[in-house]
């Protein structure tokens, strides 16, 4: 479908057999401009980044979402999911209300405890400046993408709300940098005690996990030229990309399965067969186990991707589908409807964890459903994401049985920066026993 942004041509493609020919690709790697309002705040880390930059980027950061570093996290997951679980015990009494923030919370506990090392207790605080600031930047962002007239910078500056952005800017910067500082002086002072080599040694008692910052740190100090700037804006990009999307992720899960109370019965069958207490922490084991609640968040990742679309701008003419698309165009990939092609869905609305038995699967297209993208430049961190859901998931229906308060026909979707319901997820929660 070909449309116009303003000035600027855009054509949108959810048909597998196109967006194979845009994501496969190892030219049109390029983000579309509307990437550039995440660059204040995310500068060019991975997810903005273009050309050697992000060819380099992308290898030096690939080994640090290496299994092995995953499963260090798995205490991370486990322990900031008990919390929400505490959290939501005062919930569970039948009574309607939104757990939205709650899994939203937590979410950003793990990814800021995995990404920079730091505990910042967003569950228990969740009035304090950070998070404040995480959140408003998003919407101020989305804000701009939408409004043409704000995409100016001077315009931006006389009727926008540059002030309140770079308010947010100053507090997340700062926030990173501090971490970013105070990380470098203790992995110094380790180096100087010849304890750099031993990255798990004990410290105060406790087995060092390494955050996804100490690894920067670890390869600037071997003189890969990051300076403290470049390992701002990964870090900027992972709390960014880390912890909205899961947290949507989870809730579609969970607001599908309590519209489903038969798969939700099935689901609990299952996590009762691999658990012998619901507070048992989870391991890579358990997780290996955990199938079918892997197909209900593949399904509901299906139907309510939290990216819901994603765009490259054309550096070079493409053919696509036998149409030449000229330089400068904007491919706009949607996967919402993509993955909705009832080719390679049947009844594509209908909430079904089975699709992605593995003889289901096999019958795809492979560009079909690409949740993560697809190609050299799809998620890194979707095995982080996907062990998250997991345990963030299956620590809630360990304890208590989900009900879905908004049905689907009454149920009204944001597809701004993330895909979210317009009013959260109103549920009902009752203890398991
Ligand atoms: C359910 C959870 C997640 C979903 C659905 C998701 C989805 C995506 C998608 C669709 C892209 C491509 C974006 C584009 O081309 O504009 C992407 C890129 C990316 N994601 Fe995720 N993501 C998730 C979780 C995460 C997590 C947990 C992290 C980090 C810890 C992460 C880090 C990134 C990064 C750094 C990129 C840019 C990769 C590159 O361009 O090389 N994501 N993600």
């Amino acid at each position: 479908m070909r449309v116009w942004a303003g000035p600027f041509p855009l054509i949108q493609l959810f048909k597998c057999s196109v967006v194979e020919v845009i994501l496969s690709s190892n030219k049109h790697l390029d983000k579309s401009r509307d990437y550039t309002f995440l660059h204040p705040w995310l500068g060019t880390g991975l997810l903005t980044s273009t050309g050697s930059k992000w060819h380099s980027r992308r290898k030096m950061l690939t080994p640090a979402f290496h299994f092995k570093i995953l499963e260090d996290f798995l205490e991370v997951f486990n322990s900031q999911s008990t919390k929400m679980v505490e959290k939501l015990a005062k919930k569970a009494d039948g009574q309607r209300f939104d757990i939205f923030p709650y899994i939203t919370l937590c979410t950003l506990d793990v990814i800021c405890e995995t990404a920079m090392g730091v505990n910042i207790k967003a569950q228990d605080n969740s009035d304090s400046d950070y998070v404040k600031a995480v959140y408003r930047i998003g919407a101020l962002v989305q804000q701009r993408q939408a409004r043409p007239w704000l995409q100016s910078d001077l315009l931006y500056r006389l009727i926008g709300s540059s002030k309140e952005h770079d308010a947010c800017l100053k507090i997340l910067h700062g926030f990173s940098y501090g971490t970013i500082r105070s990380r470098r002086i203790e992995f110094q002072k380790e180096k100087t005690n010849k304890l750099a080599k031993h990255m798990d040694d004990e410290i105060i008692g406790k087995k060092r996990r390494l955050a996804f910052l100490d690894l920067l740190l670890e390869y600037s100090e071997e003189g890969r030229g990051l300076s403290d700037e470049d390992i701002r804006e990964e870090v900027d990009t992972f709390m960014f990309e880390g912890h909205d999307t899961t947290a949507a992720a989870i809730n579609w899960s969970l607001y599908l399965l309590g519209c489903h109370p038969e798969i939700q019965a099935r689901v609990h069958e299952e996590l009762d067969m691999i658990f012998s207490s619901p507070d048992q922490p989870v391991t890579m084991a358990e997780l290996r186990e955990m199938k079918l609640t892997e197909n209900c968040i593949k399904e509901a990742l299906r139907l309510f991707p939290s990216v819901p679309f994603l765009a490259r701008e054309l550096q070079e003419e493409a053919v696509i589908d036998n149409y030449r698309i000229p330089e400068g165009t904007t491919v706009m990939v949607v996967t919402y409807r993509l993955h909705r092609d009832p080719d390679q869905f049947p009844d594509p609305e209908r909430f079904d964890p089975d699709r992605f038995l593995p003889e289901n699967v096999s019958k795809r297209h492979p560009y079909a459903y690409v949740p993560f993208s697809a190609g050299p430049r799809n998620c890194i961190g979707q095995k982080f994401a996907l062990m998250e859901e997991k345990i963030l998931l299956s620590s809630i229906l360990r304890k208590y049985r989900a009900e879905s308060c908004t049905r689907r026909e009454d149920l009204r979707l944001l597809g701004e920066l993330i895909l979210r319901p317009e009013n959260g997820n109103t549920v009902k929660l009752f203890p398991r026993v």
